[in-house]
């Protein structure tokens, strides 16, 4: 349903976004993970026709956005990062506006704006002004105008950045009952936790690149079911051959981290190989996105 094929961006000397590809079926939710800078907004804008990409093709169910722009976008939902809402309009009147934007009119736009309205929970405020709204209750509606003329591929920039816990929940409720309904959904995120809860398959994005791509189960795999551990001290490169048998991922001057099976397990025999004064804090992370994110970077997902 979504093809990005080879797609670069530059701005200046800047790779925005560096020979990206992936696909994402119907019924697939496709998360892009990575840190803020990662290319991940660039690459939703070249996808809805934003931006054009210096190099690559994006398709929309078989429709290129840049040569067939109008057969593409009929297909496609965005929710953008900023809210595109009215403040001094009601919600039910922003879904209109959306809705009539999208083609939409009559009994059928009605029954959207009353199903989308309850499917993020905004059903009882919904004649409210959006300005007296709060931060993620707007997240919700901006999440519903993208979605009101149901379309088959909704791409999703970042949509819990902000949010409280409640809005979180009916959020992600959401995204999930549009995979069961088939959509194919493009998700950014630098919250590992939601790409691990929602997605089908993850690509993990760094300075424009992707850098790890397939579904969660997959790329733990790649971290050979290997903990991360990560101490906090004082250290020099000298300190490297006191833990050879590990795989030393940083060595830092404030920071050392190192991969091994059932971390735990050798724990206190690894902090014995260093002068007790030396080590302020150590820390195991089971196998996971961020640990795989650091594994091949050597910096977290929230820098
Ligand atoms: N219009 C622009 N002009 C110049 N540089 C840009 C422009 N848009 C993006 N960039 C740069 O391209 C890089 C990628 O930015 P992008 O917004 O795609 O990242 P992101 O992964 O979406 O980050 P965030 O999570 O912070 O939204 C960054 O270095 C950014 O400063």
């Amino acid at each position: 349903m979504l093809r990005v094929v080879q797609i670069s961006k530059h701005f200046g000397q800047i790779k925005a976004v560096n020979q990206v590809s992936f696909e994402v079926k119907a019924g697939e939710i496709y998360g892009l993970l990575g840190p803020n800078g990662a290319g991940k907004s660039t690459t939703i804008r070249c996808l809805s026709g934003l931006t054009v990409p210096d190099e690559g093709e994006c398709l929309i169910n078989g429709y290129s956005i840049h040569s067939e722009p109008i057969k593409a976008k009929q297909h496609l939902g965005l929710v953008p990062q900023d809210l595109a809402l009215y403040q001094d309009l009601s919600a039910h009147e922003n879904l209109q506006f959306w809705g009539r934007a999208y083609g939409l009119s009559g009994q059928v736009l009605k029954e959207r704006q009353a199903t989308v309205l309850e499917q993020v929970g905004l059903d009882k405020r919904a004649k409210e002004p959006v300005k007296n709204f709060s931060g993620g209750m707007k997240r919700r509606l901006n999440f519903a105008c993208g979605m009101i003329h149901q379309p088959k591929a909704l791409l999703l920039d970042e949509p819990t950045v902000g949010v409280d816990p409640q809005s979180r929940e009916h959020l992600l409720n959401a995204i999930e009952s549009l995979k069961q309904q088939g959509t194919a959904v493009l998700y950014t995120t630098h919250y590992m936790q939601e790409a691990e809860r929602l997605c089908d398959r993850v690509g993990i994005i760094d300075q424009g690149k992707i850098i790890a791509q397939g579904s969660v189960a997959e790329l733990r795999k790649q971290m050979d079911e290997k903990d991360l551990i990560t101490l906090e001290g004082q250290f020099d490169e000298a300190d490297k051959t006191k833990v050879a048998d590990f795989e030393v991922i940083e060595c830092s001057p404030q920071q050392m981290r190192l991969m091994a099976v059932n971390a735990s397990g050798h724990l206190s025999e690894l902090l014995a190989r260093f002068q007790p004064q030396q080590i302020h804090q150590a820390s195991v992370q089971q196998a996971n996105l961020e640990s795989l994110f650091i594994k091949l970077t050597g910096r977290e997902l929230r820098d």
